[in-house]
């Protein structure tokens, strides 16, 4: 990419020349010199007036004679480079006196060239000219220097400079904002050591490699370009962000972090995902995330030898509802039975979930036959207790059959296994007129016990 350029203004006027010289004949003619070249003139005639005008006019070049009356040339170099007004512009000696130490001592002050009298007036013309030229190129440094000063100060993303060591050199307001701790906190703390695992390891290793000159692919290859890194800020909390580093291109040794919040990114990655995971009618887990978590507590059941149940409830004549009283009436039959099925979800790990059309299944993990079997009807009697209206029901109201099954699983037995049993159990409430609930136990361990006893 090619550097940014800054469009300076050109100045409107021709430059400003303060010439400083109490001998009327080297004023007269470097006046009269520089007016010819088109330049502006302002004239002192002591160091004091000289201080006094370069403040006033902050003119663009100063010609300052050495020997002056009062305060002298090179005090009065020193006192303009002390000021941060007239600290910028430069100054040219012009005297008589041009032994060696006369011209180091000029320099030695702040001086930007030195001009010995008498004067030859061509060279005194392409003096000033290349002065004036390296003014202006250095005033075109400090517009674009402060412009990108602008820029990476009010930018939003984090920027940081770092050492080949790790070490933040430079931090920018938002980084400060990003990580919580101030610029002046920020510099001299190692990268690695704002992160979280496993980016703090990553990036320490990296930067030790780096310092001693090395490089190994793996580490380079998690650490070079953009990687999610978790922020450890000073309050204790933790900030997810992008974290993109790399070298400083003109070999500087230096690497350049950027910081990139992903919060509005992870808000809507996590709102993304837990639309994946939920049923749009009603809000509850659905299909999917329910055979996923029944396949995490499986096998954890199954290791720690404890038992898992599975209630899975229909509503009643459900076809009958929708018919008489029309889908969108179905639709909120539907929600209120979820948020009641919703409410017998009590422990942490328990989930309720649509399974289908007017199916519904809470997993239990932990929970015995007793439990699911109490809790079974509890359910079937909180759907009785909502009350709602059932033109073509026996009672009146919406009811539902509800089947439970407990398994302590086994590596004989399979997780389908466990829903054909919550499933028959449920198909049986039916058979058996509807409004009840059946749990029952299922697995090859409770079988084997069964299978003892009767012989
Ligand atoms: N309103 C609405 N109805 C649905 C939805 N999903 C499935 N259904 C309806 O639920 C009804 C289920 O009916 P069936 O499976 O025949 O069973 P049922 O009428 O409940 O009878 P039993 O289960 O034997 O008591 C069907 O009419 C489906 O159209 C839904 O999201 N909204």
């Amino acid at each position: 990419m090619n550097s940014p350029t800054f469009a300076i203004p050109a100045p409107a006027r021709q430059a400003a020349i303060l010439i400083v010289d109490d001998a009327p004949a080297s004023l007269g003619l470097l006046h009269d010199l520089l007016r010819a070249q088109g330049y502006r003139t302002f004239v002192a005639t002591s160091g004091e007036r000289a201080l006094d005008l370069a403040e006033r006019v902050q003119p663009d070049l100063i010609l300052l004679d050495v020997m002056l009356p009062g305060l002298d040339g090179l005090e009065t170099c020193r006192r303009l480079k002390s000021e941060p007004a007239t600290a910028d512009i430069p100054v040219i000696f012009v005297s008589a006196c041009s032994s060696t130490e006369d011209i180091v001592a000029g320099f030695d002050c702040g001086a930007a060239d030195y001009i010995a009298k008498p004067l030859r007036p061509p060279e005194v013309c392409a003096r000033v000219r290349a002065q004036l030229r390296f003014r202006s190129a250095s005033q075109v440094d400090t517009h674009q220097a402060r412009h990108l000063r602008m820029i990476v100060e009010g930018m939003d993303e984090g920027l940081m400079l770092l050492g080949l060591d790790g070490r933040i050199q430079y931090a920018n307001p938002a980084s400060e904002r990003c990580l919580g701790y101030s610029g002046s906190e920020l510099t001299g703390r190692q990268l690695a050591a704002l992160l979280a695992e496993p980016a703090a390891n990553d990036y320490a290793a990296f930067f030790a490699l780096r310092a001693n000159g090395r490089g190994e692919d793996a580490i380079q290859e998690r650490c070079r370009g953009t990687r999610e890194v978790r922020l450890l800020r000073p309050d204790g909390s933790v900030r997810a962000m992008d974290l993109s580093l790399s070298p400083m291109a003109s070999g500087e040794h230096l690497f350049v972090a950027l910081l990139h919040d992903i919060a509005h990114h992870k808000r809507s990655e996590d709102a993304l995902q837990r639309a994946a995971l939920a049923d749009p009618l009603t809000g509850i887990a659905n299909r999917r995330h329910l055979d996923a978590c029944l396949e995490r507590e499986w096998q954890r059941a199954m290791r720690n030898g404890q038992p898992i149940s599975l209630v899975v409830l229909d509503v009643d004549h459900f076809k009958r509802y929708n018919d008489l009283l029309g889908h969108a009436a179905g639709d909120q039959c539907l929600q209120a039975v979820a948020s009641t099925v919703r409410s017998q979800a009590l422990r942490a790990a328990d989930l309720a979930a649509r399974y289908g059309g007017e199916e519904f299944v809470l997993l239990l993990p932990e929970t015995p036959y007793e439990g699911a079997s109490r809790l079974a009807d509890a359910l079937r009697a909180d759907i009785e207790r909502l009350r709602v209206p059932h033109p073509g029901a026996e009672g009146g109201y919406v009811t539902a059959s509800v089947g439970a099954a407990t398994i302590v699983p086994t590596q004989f037995d399979d997780l389908g296994s466990l829903f054909v049993a919550a499933d028959r159990a449920m198909y049986e409430a039916k058979a058996d007129g509807r409004n009840r609930a059946r749990a029952v136990r299922a697995g090859y361990a409770w079988e084997s016990v069964q299978h003892a006893l009767a012989r």
